[in-house]
């Protein structure tokens, strides 16, 4: 996403509050909880590997939950989700620091930090055992360079979620050191979720690496259609967080998370 390049509104206004905000000064180390682990022991339950995300509302999302964020966490992973995301950037989707902070202390489970980090700074803000960088927002002019960060994450003890969207990033993504990826459905160019973003890409990750499917996960199918194209794992929030209706988090989370046994189960009884 060079500057010159057509984003969505919302998207700008999210790049231009990200390029004003700062570290909180002192270095952040970390000792993070492993997120390929936390994937491998939800699938050796047998539910399906599932990070999901608290966002108290969003850009597209019709309303927001201010549900206490501890309680959402406590919910979601009694659910059977495999890790968290939490929004700690506060302009556009309502997160904090501080919210982060108190659900990590209250879950064993590891926990994304979802931020739009464009320089080394912002990354001495909270501990997190992932941090989330996004290759077309770091094509941008005056942000750092994608491999710097990933350096600079690494030394602090934080496992790095690389954002894609196409076969072009992802390979950028590699060439930076990546070893976990992630493919949005969501163009952040236009903000429209399509699926088949990540079946036509996720065949250029290459096996070894850890690959989530992001965004625009809905339904049961949509788990299964994703996980049958080769994702490890899958980013969801606003199916479960369900904003405009504010139903049971742990529920919708659990519907999400047996989405493969329910195939088994439904198949073994079909048989
Ligand atoms: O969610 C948004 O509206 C949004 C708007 C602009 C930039 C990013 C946005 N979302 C970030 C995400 O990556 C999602 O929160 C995450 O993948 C979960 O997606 P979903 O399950 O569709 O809520």
């Amino acid at each position: 996403m060079g500057d010159s390049e057509e984003i969505a509104p919302a998207v700008q206004s999210i790049l231009d509050a990200a390029r004003e905000r700062g570290g909180s000064g002192g270095r952040v180390s970390v000792t993070a909880r492993s997120l390929p682990d936390a994937f491998d022991a939800a699938a050796d339950a047998g539910r399906t590997p599932v990070i999901a995300e608290i966002k108290p509302t969003s850009p597209t999302a019709d309303g927001e939950r201010t549900d206490d964020p501890v309680d959402l966490a406590r919910q979601m992973v009694e659910g059977g989700a495999a890790a968290l995301s939490v929004l700690t950037e506060p302009d556009h989707f309502g997160g904090s620091a501080a919210t982060l902070e108190a659900v990590r202390d209250a879950v064993d489970v590891p926990v994304l930090r979802k931020d739009f980090i464009l320089h080394e700074a912002q990354l001495d803000v909270v501990e997190a055992d992932v941090i989330l960088l996004i290759v077309r927002f770091l094509e941008a002019d005056g942000t750092d360079d994608l491999a710097d960060l990933l350096t600079a994450a690494r030394e602090r003890g934080f496992q790095v979620l690389v954002e894609t969207h196409t076969a072009a990033e992802v390979e950028k993504a590699l060439d930076a050191g990546a070893d976990i990826i992630g493919v949005n459905n969501r163009d952040l160019g236009e903000l429209a979720v399509d699926l088949g973003t990540f079946e036509a890409v996720a065949p250029d990750v290459p096996e070894g690496v850890t690959l989530i499917a992001e965004s625009g996960i809905q339904t049961a199918d949509d788990v299964r259609r994703m996980r049958d194209a080769g994702a490890d794992a899958l980013l969801i929030g606003s199916a479960i967080m369900d904003h405009d209706a504010a139903t049971d988090v742990e529920a919708n989370t659990r519907r999400l998370t047996r989405a493969d046994t329910d195939a088994v189960e439904t198949t073994t009884t079909d048989t």
